[in-house]
């Protein structure tokens, strides 16, 4: 196992910022931490970290007990949002700073920062400095750093988020690329749900401190174990259970609240089974998508999404009639409101 967090709290002041949590981290595996702004994911990561001392609780590191260890003695890599570069040395000297404090062989060092430029796809770049670098280039001249004692494990907090939305957008592809290559154990804090999406081999999603839900992406979106977790994970429309979309559909719930998806509400032009009346309120085009804006007749306003061909097919007006039905709703226990 390569990282065990066992029910630690850590609180500041009278504040939990981190309230019993628990999780396992597979050897090997890419995981994010995905939540809200304060939701405490940084402060988890800087405990694993050995930055902060937990109040309670216990962490394993590659089997054996870290939670009293030194930042030093846990052998782990990291990268920050704004984690600078010495400006005042080349990339190969950055790159090589981990491995010449250790005072490692000149040989060993100069080999492995080469191993690195090529890893991190810099090679050639070696004598600049960091000024002479985009953004994207420096966080890749960060991670060849962190990477570069070779760590046990990998600590990543919003690495990419200064970064704009397209070179964003390649640095994820290449470091789930690059993470496959080199198969360190790795936990990304995010609060993108699409980056973790796109990412992680699992996420474990945080509101307030605890954890919601840990599962593959894949169990995240399509099964989500609470009311936050279908929130924040991808577009979902809010509505009471007494609503007439969901009448005479099976789905009225003993919850107050149905949670539906606007991919899974149908859209036909026509009274077609146990639809229902709603009128176009507005369209949004994004392209290969359109977002119709639809007020059910019993006043409630939802999304629905809609493919181009479908859109076409129906060739909707704004102010049109349409008729309207769920495909799927969900409904939780308890609600926690983001
Ligand atoms: N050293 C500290 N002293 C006091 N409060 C702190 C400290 N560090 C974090 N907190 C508080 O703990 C809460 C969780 O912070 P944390 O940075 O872990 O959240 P986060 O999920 O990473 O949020 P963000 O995405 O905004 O960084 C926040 O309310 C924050 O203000």
């Amino acid at each position: 196992m390569g990282i065990i967090v066992e029910n630690v709290s850590k609180q500041f002041g009278s504040f939990k910022a981190v309230d019993s949590v628990s999780l396992e981290i597979g050897s090997g595996s890419l995981v994010a931490l995905l939540g809200p702004s304060g939701s405490g994911k940084s402060t988890l990561l800087r405990l694993i970290a050995g930055l902060e001392l937990p109040d309670s609780g216990k962490i394993l590191l590659t089997g054996k007990d870290a939670t009293y260890q030194s930042v030093q003695e846990r052998n782990i890599g990291f990268l920050f949002q704004h984690y600078a570069l010495f400006k005042h040395m080349t990339v190969c000297k950055n790159i090589a700073f981990g491995l010449e404090i250790r005072k490692a062989q000149k040989a060993k060092i100069k080999a492995r920062v080469e191993e690195l430029l090529e890893l991190v796809q810099l090679s050639g770049l070696g004598d600049r400095y960091p000024s002479q670098l985009s953004g994207g280039q420096r966080q890749r001249v960060a991670l060849a750093r962190a990477l570069a004692p070779e760590p046990k494990v990998l600590l990543l907090d919003e690495p990419f988020s200064a970064l704009d939305a397209r070179v964003r957008k390649d640095l994820r592809a290449w470091l789930r690329k690059l993470h496959d290559e080199v198969h360190v154990t790795t936990v990304f804090v995010t609060h993108d749900q699409e980056e973790a999406m796109e990412v992680s081999d699992e996420i474990v999603v945080m509101n307030k401190g605890r954890v919601e839900q840990i599962g593959t992406p894949a169990e995240i979106y399509d099964r989500p174990a609470t009311a936050f977790v279908m929130s924040f994970i991808g577009p979902v429309n809010v509505l009471p259970s007494s609503s007439n979309i969901f009448q005479s559909n099976g789905f009225d719930s003993a919850h107050p609240e149905m949670f539906l998806r606007p991919q899974d509400i149908i859209v036909e032009t026509s009274p077609n089974g146990t639809t229902v009346a709603a009128r176009v309120s507005r369209l949004i085009h994004l392209g290969w998508e359109i977002q119709a804006e639809l007020t059910l007749d019993d006043g409630q306003v939802v999304t629905a999404h809609l493919t181009r061909d479908r859109f076409d097919e129906l060739n909707l007006e704004p102010q049109q009639r349409v008729y309207v039905k769920p495909k799927d709703a969900k409904s939780f226990p308890l609600y926690f409101s983001i």
